[in-house]
């Protein structure tokens, strides 16, 4: 029977126990450096009143023996889990992320969390401690843990190198995203991009753009592997360039809001001796999401390329090689009263280009049918059959422990929603508060957080519904949801994936009025959700402690512009449009009554797998339509 990663860890510690319980033991016997359950003591057999003491010697000798071979067995049990702990520390070591013995010093704390709700007194701010401090060691190494923004001072805030995930207790069994079967059409592709083509790919919703993408750059860093930075990996937006691990692609450019001829512009980038630096090494330039970038930016950055590189400037983009994706009949870029300009419009867009690909198996849907209606609406068709499917759809999903993610065209109806269902839990609130940074300029700054995924402040409640905004594994993908179980700290945690979970102090609400260890409570105390997910695609859940990291966008100079330490978590009962553009979603209730773009029907719709998962609240044939520029030139395609 297959078991999600989380059923076969948790068997995984579970048979270790199993082992690690000998039959018959002493309390007093052995010295076990974890603190385990109390082992049995081994009920002597009643004597006779005649004592035979012959009798009397074998009987305490088989006691002596039985004990033995119980130590043994806890003592080679003990061996087995601390190996397979190493192992776990050496994997995590192996992805980057830190281990008890590779953390920093502690470091001054800093208050984070904040908790309150209206049916408790509001606890004090509390300052909180690096988690490492009591956690024991083999614990810490099965659960990684990087340097928390709480744990920096904020003015000289540091970040961490890398932009690792710090959702760190994957199970073993998940395979990385990135090892999804590529069809022949995805391999054909990947196999272009490869020989140094510059390529455009496109394709309907669920086409596995983006697991190309991926797999693309990971290809790409292997064939650049002594030299990664002349792959610049951009976006259009914010949310694209974090779902890719990349930057937009006006950060790239280090063209600010790229205002000015392209000459100005390549004044500027001259002027800076690291963005000019970066603009000679690249080597291939990734845009995803290419849908949303106006054209008259595309043919100033192509220009602008040529005057930066001159020694190329012979060739479209000064020979920069171009891997493009994104579906025009998906958002189209954010322009004020005018008729926006796509990129496929751009004057340089045909001469820059030596293939397009058009994906057309889909992945998302399995239903045939239902792909055949998101085909048709994706060109603003609606048949009057399908209009039946999805006034049939109108009706609440049944009941099940996850709700359907609500899709509305404004992010008000999304504040609203989410807010409203927060406050129907009763339980104790745990706020936690973005740290902000970067070098950009106060407005800059936060007009780029406002598209932030991760939000400035969250506030969760046992029983919230989440999403994971971050690809971690692939079972945990940017766009699962679950729900909040309980909040723990790094040693509950740490105990309670060895088994000991339910007693712990601070495991239940109740825990927080008992007096605390004081010699574990200051490291202890900075709670962390602990969420059960639903894996998408199956009926299996797995638990994760979910812990803040650090979301950033770079400009020139590999300077940190724009970042913002937070949970990868949004609260999911309701949700963008814009935002739900790139996810996948089992249960979806879509909101069309204040639909106002092209294409936010289809991509709000197509975001689901299946009719049985969709709810269509609003539905009227006039809410779907496309662009005509966009349909006219998809004629051009073919697959
Ligand atoms: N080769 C493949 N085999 C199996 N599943 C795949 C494959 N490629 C993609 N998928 C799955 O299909 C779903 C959609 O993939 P993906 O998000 O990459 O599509 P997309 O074209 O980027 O969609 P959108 O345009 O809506 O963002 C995901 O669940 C993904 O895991």
């Amino acid at each position: 029977m297959t078991q999600s990663g989380l059923r076969a860890i948790k068997r995984f510690f579970d048979d270790d126990e199993e082992e690690a319980s000998p039959k018959k033991s002493s309390q007093a016997s052995i010295p076990i450096p974890w603190s385990a359950s109390p082992i049995r003591p081994v009920r002597p057999t009643p004597l006779k009143n005649t004592i035979n003491t012959e009798d009397l010697f074998s009987k305490i000798k088989q006691a002596s023996d039985s004990l033995l071979a119980g130590e043994k067995e806890v003592i080679k049990a003990k061996q087995k889990l601390d190996q397979k702990i190493a192992e776990r520390g050496n994997s995590m070591k192996s992805r980057g992320l830190e281990t008890a013995s590779s953390r920093p010093p502690k470091r001054k704390s800093e208050v984070v969390e904040l908790s309150d709700s209206e049916d408790e007194p509001t606890p004090k701010r509390r300052h909180v401690q690096p988690p490492q401090a009591s956690v024991p060691p083999a614990t810490a190494a099965s659960t990684a843990v990087k340097v928390m923004p709480w744990e920096q001072d904020h003015k000289n805030m540091k970040l961490p190198a890398d932009n690792q995930p710090l959702v760190t207790n994957k199970p073993k069994v998940s395979k990385p995203l990135d090892l999804v079967n590529l069809s022949t059409q995805q391999k054909n592709i990947l196999s272009v991009v490869m020989e140094g083509k510059n390529v455009f790919f496109t394709g309907s919703a669920g086409t596995g753009k983006s697991v190309l993408l991926r797999r693309i750059i990971k290809e790409l860093r292997s064939k650049y592997s002594k030299s990664q930075d002349v792959i610049a990996i951009t976006a259009s937006t914010g949310i694209a360039a974090c779902n890719i691990g990349g930057v937009t692609l006006h950060s790239f450019a280090g063209v600010g809001l790229g205002a000015g001829t392209p000459a100005e512009l390549a004044a500027k980038i001259k002027k800076n001796q690291k963005a000019s630096s970066r603009w000679s090494r690249t080597k291939v330039l990734i845009i995803d999401e290419i849908s949303m970038l106006e054209g008259d930016f595309f043919d100033k950055l192509e220009k602008t390329a040529r005057i930066v590189r001159r020694n190329h400037a012979d060739k479209p983009f000064g020979g920069i090689q171009l891997v493009l994706t994104g579906d025009f009949f998906q958002l189209p870029p954010v322009t004020k009263g005018s008729s926006p300009k796509f990129a496929f419009n751009a004057e340089s867009w045909s001469s820059c280009l030596h293939h397009t690909f058009n994906l057309t198996k889909v992945f998302r849907q399995k239903d045939q049918a239902f792909v055949d209606i998101l085909n048709e609406m994706r060109r603003g068709i609606i048949s009057d059959s399908a209009a039946k499917v999805f006034l049939a759809r109108s009706g609440p999903l049944p009941v099940d422990e996850i709700e359907p993610t609500e899709l509305f065209p404004r992010r008000e109806d999304v504040d609203r929603a989410n807010h409203e269902r927060l406050q129907r839990l009763t339980g104790k609130s745990h706020e936690y508060v973005a740290s902000d940074g970067g070098s950009a300029e106060e407005r800059t700054r936060a007009n780029v957080l406002a598209n932030f995924m991760a939000p400035a402040r969250l506030v969760l409640k046992k029983g919230a519904q989440v999403m994971m905004i971050k690809n971690v594994d692939e079972q945990l993908v940017n766009g699962t949801v679950g729900k909040v179980i309980d909040f723990k700290t790094e040693s509950e945690w740490a105990d309670s994936q060895r088994g000991y979970g339910s007693s712990l102090e601070g495991d239940n609400e109740a825990d927080a009025s008992k007096p605390k260890d004081k010699s574990k409570s200051k490291a202890q105390v900075q709670k962390w959700p602990v969420v059960e997910w639903k894996i998408v695609g199956s009926r299996h859940t797995r638990t994760d402690l979910i812990r803040a990291e650090t979301f950033k966008i770079e400009g020139p100079n590999n300077k940190v512009e724009v970042s913002r330490m937070q949970l990868p978590l949004i609260l999911a009962w309701a949700m963008s449009i814009h935002k739900s553009q790139g996810q996948t979603l089992e249960r979806v209730k879509v909101d069309l009554n204040k639909v106002f773009e092209k294409g936010q029907a289809y991509v709000a719709i197509s975001r689901a797998t299946s009719l049985e998962g969709l709810q269509v609240v609003g539905f009227q044939k006039n809410k779907v339509f496309a662009h005509p520029a966009v349909i006219e030139w998809s004629k051009t395609l073919s697959s």
